[in-house]
């Protein structure tokens, strides 16, 4: 296939020529980012050697308990993105405001939100877990100050989305719009390599992946929905499979790649998140990104993901995402379809 195991640097290079009014700043962003994931994944490696799993006793803004892995993955962005020079502020699950960049540090037109490590839960028994980012342009040029304003956006305006998944081997996956590609890490050259280009996500899976402990807590709804993808007599003429890693990432990089519907719907175990677990910003709207790039669909259970308008930096949604025909069908049930 076309470009296979060019690197990840050439295809960023490739794109900018191709586009005449690209200053770099965008390669140079991009760039950062890769190398930041690369430290991450060099410690995602040792986990198992070094004794540096175990929870912290912190707590982070969203009232969960933070690993040291979160921090580390944290930090590295943090530390790496502010000297980057082409950002004008961050935003990261961990951080409960918006993350300016000091005076002393050249700054930029982009905003870059992020979830540092995903899949926390999974950190210390070996399982995949990734890093997960979206890219915006911010509203004005040239403005001194950051608003809130330039991050509570529509997902339909990012510029770039995507993710690293740090499995049994490491991937970035990422769109610009143009095309969902994925390259692997050659850890004995330490380079990414165009392994998965023009990534298309089937029009219909035969997995479905939701945590089903949470039957009892869902409405009667989000049940027949479940019930559709397990029921022999469903579009796909046999229950579909069931697969639930606890790593959105891992369990959407799957979908993208075999099909497939992931849902983490709203329920009513907690009064305080009525409307789920997940992060509009730093997990539904990137994935929703990827994965319409790729042919998908990705929707709240009524409105497309990517035309919600953020009301806040840590806003959670339900989210129904994946194979576009499993999407529009969970979308239709909810609807009382
Ligand atoms: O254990 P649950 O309730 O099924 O939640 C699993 C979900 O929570 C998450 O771990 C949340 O992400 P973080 O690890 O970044 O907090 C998702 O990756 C995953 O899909
Ligand atoms: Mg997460
Ligand atoms: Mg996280």
């Amino acid at each position: 296939m076309e470009g296979i195991g060019i690197t990840v640097t050439e295809h960023l290079l490739m794109h900018q020529k191709a586009s005449p009014a690209a200053t770099g700043r965008f390669t140079s962003l991009l760039t950062e980012l890769i190398f930041s994931a690369k430290i991450i994944a060099r410690e995602v490696q040792k986990a198992g050697l070094v004794d540096i799993l175990g929870l912290t006793g912190e707590v982070n803004v969203q009232g969960e308990q933070v690993r040291k892995l979160d921090e580390f993955a944290n930090r590295v962005l943090i530390y790496r993105m502010q000297r980057a020079g082409v950002l004008c502020a961050m935003a990261s699950e961990e951080n409960a405001d918006i993350i300016e960049i000091p005076d002393r540090y050249p700054g930029g037109d982009y905003i870059l939100v992020f979830d540092p490590l995903d899949g926390s839960s999974n950190i210390d028994v070996n399982v995949s877990i990734g890093t997960i980012f979206s890219i915006y342009r911010r509203k004005e040029s040239g403005r001194a100050y950051v608003a809130l304003d330039d991050f509570l956006r529509k997902g339909s305006e990012q510029v770039a989305a995507g993710y690293f998944l740090y499995g049994t081997s490491v991937m970035l996956v990422y769109t610009t719009g143009d095309g969902v590609h994925g390259f692997t890490l050659d850890p004995s050259v330490g380079e990414f390599l165009l392994s998965h280009p023009n990534i298309r996500i089937p029009e219909r899976g035969k997995t479905y992946s939701v945590n089903e402990a949470y039957t009892p807590y869902w409405d009667e709804r989000t049940r027949a929905v479940v019930d559709y993808f397990k029921s022999p007599d469903n579009d796909l003429g046999k229950p579909y499979t069931a697969r639930y890693v606890g790593s959105l990432v891992a369990d959407f990089h799957r979908n993208l790649l075999n099909g497939g519907i992931f849902m983490y719907p709203a329920d009513r175990r907690d009064p305080a998140k009525p409307r789920g677990k997940l992060r509009l910003l730093c997990e539904a709207a990137p994935l929703a990104f990827v994965v319409e790039h790729a042919g998908g669909a990705a929707t709240d259970g009524r409105t497309r993901i990517l035309d919600i308008q953020a009301a806040a930096l840590h806003e959670r949604v339900p989210l129904f995402i994946g194979s576009r025909a499993d999407v529009e069908r969970a979308t239709a049930l909810l609807q009382g379809g």
